[in-house]
């Protein structure tokens, strides 16, 4: 079994956000492989990077994004980054994925300068928008739908996502 929808996007765009309530509506579960790598590694995210690095986060994030296709968890989050992998590209072909869009100005009020994010942790602005930038075309190659989600309560956006849904 395949995932019901693949969420993807950037920092902020409200993956865990608008997956849990989806999954919720949706009466099936949700995942989320930023959990699933902290439980894999025993330590929060920002530990990861700090003690081993972008590169070891990375490889932990594409066996946490295999599994969780294979597993086929109704809901499912994929990390902000886990685009960036080719072999996770790939992976996606065939899946529903979902991109929740969003721009600079909702990112930067998003993620604030809350703790959590190693990759935003100095000069969240300017990171955010080169994030933004690099990954925008990543995003737009591997969805199947864009859900623009800028202005507007995650309880829209899951109402537009489960439209899309075959029912
Ligand atoms: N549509 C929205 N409107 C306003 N606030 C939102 C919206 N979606 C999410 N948020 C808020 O933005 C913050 C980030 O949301 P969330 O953690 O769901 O993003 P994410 O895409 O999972 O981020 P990350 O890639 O870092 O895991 C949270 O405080 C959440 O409540
Ligand atoms: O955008 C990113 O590269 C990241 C986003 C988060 O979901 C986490 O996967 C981690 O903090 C890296
Ligand atoms: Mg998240």
């Amino acid at each position: 079994m395949a995932p019901v929808v693949v969420l993807v996007g950037a920092p902020g765009c409200g993956k865990t956000t608008v997956g849990q309530a989806l999954a919720a509506t949706l009466g099936v579960e949700f995942r989320d492989t930023d959990a699933d790598i902290e439980q894999m590694a025993g330590k929060p995210i920002p530990e990861i990077f700090i003690d081993e690095g972008e590169a070891h986060f990375r490889t932990l994030e594409r066996a946490a994004v295999a599994a969780a296709l294979a597993a086929g968890t109704g809901v499912l989050a994929l990390g902000g980054g886990a685009v960036l992998a080719e072999e996770t590209r790939a992976a996606l072909v065939g899946h529903r994925v979902v991109h929740l869009s969003v721009e600079l100005p909702d990112a930067v009020k998003r993620v604030g300068l809350g703790a959590g994010r190693p990759l935003l942790a100095i000069n969240p602005r300017a990171t955010l928008k080169h994030l933004l930038d690099q990954r925008r075309p990543l995003y737009a190659e591997v969805a199947t739908e864009t859900v623009t989600t800028d202005g507007r309560p995650p309880t829209a956006i899951v109402a537009e996502i489960a439209a899309l849904l075959p029912r």
